[in-house]
């Protein structure tokens, strides 16, 4: 297995915010984590990026213990890409991407030709490359969010975390943003509210509610009307498109 979490439980206070969720995505596939506001995929996001320790379980890559990993050597492998990310305001878009080499260096190791091209790829993929060389105020919200997943890819994990990376992205950018995850033989983990574009896109989903997992399996097996009502409170229509062969869901008012 690529990533596991073993019954992670994450509380503020007295409230449980993850409870007690278990996961395994194995090495290349494509999960997308589905649920309501506030159900914990964030929450369980960050706890599976190392960003926040959980009060109890593990979360091992490899089937090891993220605990016991060094903070860069797991910054070389697990990226993130969080749903409101920070940048230094000053910086360029090509800097911004380039923080992403940083994992790979030690202090005493030049900056290579590789790493440029790398930066370039990065860029290039997320169709940012004409925009090297503006300054990051400058760029519409769909650019950031596009630049952030430009320096996870400069990073070249082997885990891949997002967090509702479609977000301010047009259409077009959507999908050639899903279809891009879909593809990467890298480990994704993707929070997702496009219930269709779930069902396109991931190899298996998991459905949080309240901080737990209360489905998980193929898209095919799991996104059904019956679902959708109990976590969503939305009446649909499901049918296999005849286009793609996947579930498409339709929404009725
Ligand atoms: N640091 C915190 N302190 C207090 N409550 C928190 C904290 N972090 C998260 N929460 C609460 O935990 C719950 C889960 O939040 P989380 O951001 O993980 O949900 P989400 O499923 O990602 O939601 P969304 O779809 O809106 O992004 C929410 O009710 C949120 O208010």
């Amino acid at each position: 297995m690529s990533i596991t979490a073993e019954n992670i439980t994450w509380k503020v206070g007295k409230k449980v915010i993850v409870d007690n969720v278990s996961l395994a995505v194995s090495q290349g596939q494509t999960v997308g984590l589905l649920g309501p506001n506030g159900s914990g995929k964030s929450s369980l996001l960050r706890i599976l990026a190392g960003l926040r320790r959980p009060h109890s379980g593990t979360v091992a890559v490899d089937g090891k213990s993220i605990t016991g990993i060094p903070k860069k050597q797991l910054a070389r492998r697990v990226a993130f890409v969080e749903q409101h990310g920070m940048t230094d305001a000053n910086m360029r878009v090509r800097d911004v991407v380039k923080l992403g080499r940083i994992p790979h260096h030690s202090p005493f190791s030049g900056w290579t030709a590789q790493d440029d091209e790398t930066v370039t790829q990065a860029l290039k993929t997320v169709d940012m490359l004409h925009h090297s060389e503006q300054g990051w105020l400058s760029l519409s919200g769909g650019e950031r969010q596009r630049v952030h997943i430009a320096r996870a890819l400069a990073q070249m994990p082997t885990e891949i975390l997002l967090d509702e990376p479609t977000n301010h992205l047009d259409i077009h950018h959507q999908m050639q943003l899903m279809q891009l995850i879909s593809q990467l033989p890298v480990t994704s983990i993707v929070a997702i509210h496009d219930l269709n574009h779930a069902s396109m896109f991931c190899d298996a989903l998991i459905v949080m509610q309240k901080g737990r997992v209360v489905a998980s399996g193929t898209p095919q097996a799991i996104l059904t009307e019956e679902l959708l009502w109990e976590i969503f409170r939305v009446k649909t229509r499901i049918e296999l498109s005849p286009d793609h062969g996947k579930k498409h869901i339709h929404f009725l008012v």
